[in-house]
């Protein structure tokens, strides 16, 4: 295509920045070789500059002072060509792709500027060659069109004139699409990007955020701000782009370890990982709840995941879903505190403290111990002392310790260098005594301490983290005494939970409140150095949950997204918003909707739409595609020979394609046939990478990631059955990106029942 005289100038400028990029990349480079090179030279040279004496304590003090400006100099470089290198790796980005958008703005009586942004900015001397998209004036792209704009700048609202708006779409350097917007961000530069196959990970939406997406990432007022949003409405791409925002916008005082975003699964966090690196920022930190609690619950008690709670309710076990409400609403996770409050004068439940076999310190006289202190204490507090005071305790037994038989085997095993030890301590306490003759009970003693010391070390460190409380015990006794605590419950609910102690695993819903429970009676493990809270697949937690967030980050802002079209177990009752503002708090608390969804053609998104009952506002971005197909197969066979059909058709023009399956079990049916036909990835579990090509899913792995093709294992009305298993539905159809086939073995899903027949083809 020839082009004119403007792209012809807007190349040239093109080639003009990256040419004094490329320049000063060189430079750089320059630079950290040489400083690399003194660092390694600093490395080298490290014990010769160093004047070691220890002979008197002032040398030692001295050698030690040098040493310490030696390590100094070395961190100093290091961190200086660290710097540098990151400076590089922006300018690569940067040469490969300058910047995606000009702006044309001037106030007033001035004269017009282009403003170029892109993804970091770029200085020349005293010019901006490029914005960051942060930037304040970068906003007035996102969110005007050409004509009256302001932006809010750092010393107070800017107003002005937006004379042109263009998009860029650059490659290597080379501007391979160049549009002039009128009226929002251009449709254009989204098709192009929205168009594109998907990627094993999720991409950057600097170059096309848009107005209301805008909005959210910007917003630095709210404490709470809660995002409810279409599937494929950008929820997502926006916690991430915002989380770069902040850590540019705060860049003085944030930085990425104060933030950290929960996540459905590692499958997921895997698929995000990418894009903040992408736009030159450290990831923040990535959690998923099951991980976080596992972490608190400890090595021995293995802690049921959301994933495995699924694959039994989707496989018809969930007898125990009534239970498993009454333990996620907000009214258990008040009665875990009642119960608390009664055991202020009694009935905490400890264990002895044991070594070899043997009691050391009963679990009565750990009581007698707690119940002395004065009631005014608060139960964490007085936990504090007890531990204090039985490692003083421990101390003693210690020292009687050593003198049993046991000790004296176990010197036969040390090691030379304990002996040596023991010579060199028992020399020098001789030496001071002038006691020749008792060199060798020092020697003795010496290594009794050390073994007993070792041996004690894990009692010492039990102690520290209140292992004498027998919280197991103490959580199944709330459980029985249920309905005394809790509104609603009829019956004790220890009966499941005890069985699985036994067998060493705590259950999905008695996490939060078997972890709430030890916090409050040991004093709570907050953390406070956490600024940003950012969760995810928010519809997802239950009250207890949320409840529990809030209280272990107390001083922390939030931005939850979700969807409840979405909710993995159906949607309930009582609006997860009113909720949210309960436990939150309504002050600086804001809630946007994103009800535009982009992820799917607009043939897509009208079949998935209409599989939610209520006629919800979703709209669509006009990508055009074919429309979703359904098959109805008659038998097991035949349903995977379709199914074996799309997956090859779809997977010549996809880079990723999806079998999406309600269960892991019902995949694992299919799986036998299917990859005698395909090449297939079957993701089995959470801990996996996701591969391009054909892959086989389990319908709640699949939640929040996005494929090419989607093509949904069983719609059968056998399958899909009922109402709580719409949103189910509903979520794994807007996975797809381009393609949709939907496979039923025998008679469709009646979930479909509502949806037009003009949406879809009937195969
Ligand atoms: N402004 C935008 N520009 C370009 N692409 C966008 C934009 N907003 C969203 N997208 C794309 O739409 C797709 C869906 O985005 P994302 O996964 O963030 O949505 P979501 O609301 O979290 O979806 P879900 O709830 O269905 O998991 C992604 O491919 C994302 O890149």
């Amino acid at each position: 295509m020839p082009h004119d005289e403007e792209w012809l100038k807007e190349q040239k400028r093109v080639d003009d920045t990256i040419e004094k990029m490329k320049h000063e990349k060189d430079t750089l480079l320059s630079k950290v070789r040489a400083v690399r090179g003194e660092a390694q030279e600093i490395r080298n040279t490290f014990w010769e500059d160093v004047t070691v004496n220890l002979d008197e304590p002032d040398d030692v003090v001295e050698t030690s002072a040098s040493v310490r400006q030696q390590a100094e100099l070395l961190a100093e470089r290091e961190r200086s060509y660290g710097h540098m290198e990151k400076d590089v790796k922006k300018l690569d980005r940067l040469i490969y792709s300058p910047y995606f958008a000009r702006v044309d703005f001037h106030e007033e009586g001035e004269p017009s500027e282009p403003i170029y942004i892109g993804i970091a900015s770029y200085r020349d001397e005293d010019e901006y060659l490029v914005y960051d998209w942060r930037a304040p004036i970068s906003s007035i792209y996102y969110d005007g069109v050409p004509g009256p704009v302001s932006y809010q700048a750092p010393d107070g609202r800017r107003e002005g004139i937006m004379d042109l708006k263009r998009q860029f779409l650059i490659r290597r350097g080379h501007i391979e699409a160049m549009f002039d917007t009128g009226v929002s961000i251009g449709d254009e530069m989204l098709q192009e990007m929205l168009g594109a196959n998907a990627n094993t990970h999720m991409k950057n939406i600097v170059a096309t955020i848009q107005k209301e997406q805008n909005r959210i990432i910007r917003d630095v007022s709210s404490n709470l701000l809660f995002v409810q949003g279409a599937a494929g409405s950008g929820k997502t791409s926006v916690a991430l782009q915002r989380i770069a925002y902040l850590l540019y916008r705060y860049r003085d005082s944030l930085h990425s370890e104060q933030m950290v975003l929960f996540s459905p699964n590692q499958l997921f966090n895997h698929y995000v990982s990418k894009v903040l690196p992408e736009l030159g920022e450290n990831n923040m930190q990535q959690t998923t709840f099951l991980e976080f609690a596992q972490a608190r619950a400890g090595k021995k008690l293995k802690v049921e995941s959301l994933l495995e709670q699924m694959e039994e309710a989707l496989e018809g076990k969930a007898e125990n879903r009534k239970e498993a409400q009454i333990k996620g609403s907000l009214a258990f996770f008040h009665a875990v505190r009642d119960y608390v409050e009664k055991l202020l004068n009694g009935g905490i439940l400890f264990r002895d403290i044991r070594f070899k076999g043997e009691t050391i310190v009963a679990k009565e006289k750990i009581a007698e111990m707690f119940y002395a202190y004065d009631k005014s204490y608060s139960l964490s507090n007085r936990f504090q002392l007890v531990s204090k005071k039985l490692l003083k305790e421990l101390e003693q037994i210690a020292k009687e310790e050593r003198k049993k038989p046991w000790v004296e085997e176990e010197m036969e095993l040390l090691g030379t260098e304990a002996f040596l030890a023991a010579h060199q301590y028992a020399e020098r306490k001789s030496r001071k005594s002038n006691d020749a003759f008792s060199e060798s009970n020092y020697e003795k003693e010496f290594l009794a301490r050390k073994i007993v010391n070792r041996r004690f070390s894990s009692i010492r460190k039990q102690i520290k983290t209140f292992h004498y409380l027998h919280i197991r015990a103490q959580y199944l006794d709330f459980l029985r005494r249920a309905p005394e605590f809790v509104p609603g419950a009829e019956e004790r609910l220890d009966a499941k939970t005890r069985a699985a102690f036994r067998e060493g695993w705590l259950p999905y819903e008695d996490t939060v409140p078997f972890l709430y429970l030890f916090d409050l009676l040991t004093g709570k493990a907050t953390s406070s150095s956490i600024k940003y809270v950012f969760i995810d697949e928010i519809q997802d937690y239950s009250p207890v949950q949320l409840a529990y967030l809030r209280y272990l980050f107390p001083y922390s802002k939030f931005t939850m997204l979700g969807d409840l079209n979405q909710s993995i177990f159906g949607t309930s009752g009582r609006s997860q918003m009113e909720l949210i503002k309960e436990i939150f708090g309504e002050e600086k608390a804001q809630v946007v909707y994103l009800t535009k969804s982009y992820r799917s053609t607009a043939q897509i998104t009208r079949f998935t739409k209409e599989i939610l009952a209520g006629g919800e506002k979703i709209e669509w971005f006009e990508r055009e595609g074919d429309l979703p197909v359904v098959t109805v197969a008659r038998g097991k066979e035949e349903a995977l020979a379709k199914v074996v059909q799309f997956a090859k058709k779809y997977a010549k023009e996809s880079n990723t394609v999806a079998i999406i399956g309600k269960s892991r079990k019902q995949c694992a049916e299919a799986y036998e046939t299917l990859r005698e036909e395909l090449d297939l990835t079957f993701i089995e579990k959470e801990y996996s990478d996701l591969p391009e090509g054909i892959i086989l899913i389990p319908s709640y792995l699949a939640k929040g990631l996005e494929f090419d093709s989607v093509i949904v294992l069983d719609a059968s009305a056998s399958v899909y059955k009922d109402e709580a298993e719409r949103t189910l539905l509903y979520t794994v159809g807007t996975r797809a990106m381009h393609h949709l086939a939907l496979v039923s073995n025998g008679p469709v899903t009646p979930l479909l029942d509502k949806v037009p027949e003009t949406l879809y083809v009937k195969k």
